[in-house]
């Protein structure tokens, strides 16, 4: 069985944030086939633009993996992240033409900008590393959480979208986030009492700005 850590606990201390995160309504909507196709679209082509500005993050997380890591794995786990991002655009590109969505003209809308300004504030140096890596765990794991669940027994997912929920919720990326969340503990482990702190707050932060982001595809800002 997997060791309960730190993490653990603060997903149960914010649990109904957890919840909002990675339950959201439009992924249940996915899950039960009553989702607006608009807002899939909406999704689509602001999560584009999401990805275009979360690649230099995690490039800046390899970099500290490699500087900031007495563990020479968590580069290779990192360096498996941006691998996967290079799938993931060339993804995005075909999902954009199949549902006609011009990504050069779409907007990043409020929600999407507050969340590029957070990742650009994390990438300074003055951040500390298990904050670093408890923000990446959670914005990975949100999507693995969500996009799982859309494919659960019982789903009634269109099977034009099941590509997106497979993208993030097969089992190489839940192995991928269960190795990110490793990462994260192994760091909090030997953290202060302060960074402990910065990283519960960064935790409740990244499922905030998900929760929003999720609003914003529904349409609600
Ligand atoms: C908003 C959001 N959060 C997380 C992911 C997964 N990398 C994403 N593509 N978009």
């Amino acid at each position: 069985m997997e060791k309960r850590g730190v993490i653990d606990t603060w997903i149960d201390k914010h649990r109904s944030i957890y919840t909002a995160a990675t339950r959201h309504a439009f992924v249940v909507s996915i899950r039960d086939g009553s989702v607006d196709l608009s807002s899939f679209r909406t999704w689509l082509g602001q999560d584009y633009l999401f990805v275009r500005r979360f690649v230099p993050f995690v490039a800046s997380v390899l970099i500290r993996a490699c500087k900031d890591s007495g563990e020479s794995s968590d580069m290779e786990v990192v360096l498996g992240g941006i691998a996967s991002l290079n799938d993931e655009i060339e993804w995005f590109k075909r999902e954009g033409s199949k549902w006609d969505v011009d990504f050069s003209t779409v907007v990043p809308q409020r929600a999407n900008q507050e969340y590029g300004r957070f990742l650009e504030d994390l990438m300074s140096s003055e951040v500390k590393y298990p904050v670093i890596m408890t923000a990446f765990w959670a914005i990975e794991a949100v999507y693995q959480e969500s996009f799982a669940h859309c494919l659960e027994d019982g789903n009634k997912t269109p099977v034009e979208l099941t590509g997106a929920c497979h993208r993030w919720g097969n089992d190489g990326f839940k192995q991928y986030c269960s190795s990110v969340k490793n990462i994260a503990e192994r760091c909090l482990e030997n953290a202060s009492g302060e960074v402990l702190g910065e990283a519960e707050d960064v935790l409740v932060r990244v499922l905030e700005l998900e929760v929003a982001f999720w609003e914003m595809s529904r349409g609600g800002q």
